[in-house]
């Protein structure tokens, strides 16, 4: 987003304003605000979000496709997915910047489809900061309430206060006359925090928001995060392609797969029953077997798995498991057997790589250091948990054109 568009913004977000402490109605409405009389910042439950059947094109190219979900007031949803899978697209429907070319999204049960950006209660994050170059910290962030109409506009030793206020929420007081070209990467994202934050939004989205931000301050602001999000209580909807990030600070992950929701659950929920082969791949380490499916038997190289077959059909598909689900069988009866091709040192024992015959696949299995197995050495290997997928078809993306 440019600085222009993020000042025209700002300017008309005294509209929504307006209609907030006028008390008129509005398309997403106030129910379950929690304000505190006088507090700079008030504890707030943040706008009950359903996104209904949700299609966006971009030409013949289809970017969301029936994308359906609902999020409650005051949760932390991740958007994952990689490169291209529609996850800012989706963000930005939300955020009112894309007008979906079918299905509707709700703020509380108002329809908010074609509500304007600046009537939504929204606070944005960008990945690159999107702060402005030539204002002060404090200018930055007073900049939502300064832009306000006179009657509208708190007065500038309130502004003043909660500028200082939120500096000191995001942990940066005393930085307020710096510029942000004086400021470290992470400083500029918590300031830019703050300046979504001054306008009192009811959702906050943020797009990548450590992206460009170097691993040791990723985490630290991660923590950070974290910690907030209970102190704001805000609905809060973040994009990642990190899947580390997404486990670690979301309450629940959406995981997007070439513009389809492919599932929603709880970290636990994705790492322990992934929905699909895609799932099971993306989030976390898996390793993928061909297998064959027959008479209610799952056979890897003639060998039966002990896997349960409820509702597969017969035919061609693959096992998934992960690292942790296979072990070396202690009495020498394995479901999958191959043999030590390397064997190297870890700092809890040894990391054997162990090479399945007839696949050009690798296993990699670790062992106590007085059981480390020897180059050339047959492994048989048990698998104590897997699941199994038909093999997939390719999908279309490309909408094809009628009569084609
Ligand atoms: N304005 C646009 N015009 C044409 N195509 C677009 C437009 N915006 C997005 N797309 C396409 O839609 C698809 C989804 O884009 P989107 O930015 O939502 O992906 P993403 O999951 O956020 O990817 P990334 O992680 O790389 O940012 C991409 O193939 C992208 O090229």
């Amino acid at each position: 987003m440019s600085e222009a568009n993020i000042q025209s913004l700002a300017k008309t977000s005294w509209r929504f304003w307006r209609r907030w402490t006028s008390g008129r109605s509005t398309p997403a409405k106030t129910a379950g605000v929690e304000d505190h009389p006088g507090a700079l910042l008030p504890r707030q439950t943040g706008f009950a979000i359903r996104i209904d059947k949700v299609e966006q094109d971009f030409g013949s190219f289809a970017a969301l496709r029936d994308v359906s979900l609902d999020i409650r007031p005051g949760e932390l949803v991740a958007l994952l997915g990689p490169s291209g899978s529609g996850k800012t697209t989706l963000l930005r429907v939300i955020a009112g910047l894309n007008a979906p070319d079918r299905g509707a999204v709700y703020f509380d049960g108002e329809d908010a489809t074609l509500l304007p950006v600046q009537d939504r209660r929204v606070g944005f994050v960008f990945q690159n900061y999107a702060l402005f170059k030539h204002m002060t910290v404090a200018d930055n962030i007073a900049y939502g309430l300064s832009v306000r109409p006179r009657r509208l506009r708190p007065s500038k030793a309130q502004i003043d206060a909660k500028v200082v206020e939120l500096l000191k929420f995001v942990q940066l007081e005393g930085l307020g006359a710096r510029y942000p070209a004086q400021l470290s990467g992470g400083q500029r994202q918590r300031v830019a925090l703050a300046r979504a934050l001054a306008i009192e939004p009811r959702v906050l989205l943020l797009d990548e928001p450590f992206g460009a931000l170097d691993a040791r301050v990723r985490k630290d602001l991660r923590h950070w995060l974290r910690q907030v999000r209970h102190e704001i209580g805000l609905t809060t909807v973040f994009v990642t392609h990190d899947q580390d990030e997404a486990m670690e600070l979301a309450d629940r992950v959406v995981v997007l797969n070439e513009g389809r929701i492919e599932q929603v659950g709880t970290p636990a929920e994705l790492y322990d029953q992934p929905a699909s082969p895609f799932v099971i791949s993306f989030v976390g380490e898996a390793i993928a077997l061909p297998v064959e499916v027959e008479a209610g038997l799952v056979k890897f190289q003639g060998r039966e798995l002990t896997i349960d077959t409820r509702g597969l059909q017969n035919g061609p598909a693959k096992v998934y498991f992960r690292p942790s689900d296979m072990a070396v069988a202690a009495d020498g009866l394995g479901e999958i057997e191959g043999h030590v091709e390397s064997v190297r040192r870890t700092p809890g024992g040894v990391r054997a790589t162990i090479a399945i015959e007839g696949y050009d696949q690798t296993l990699e299995i670790d062992a106590p250091v007085e059981r480390a197995a020897r180059l050339g050495e047959r492994v048989p290997i048990s698998l104590s948990k897997a699941r199994v997928f038909p093999v997939e078809r390719k999908r279309q993306r490309t909408k094809v054109a009628a009569g084609a």
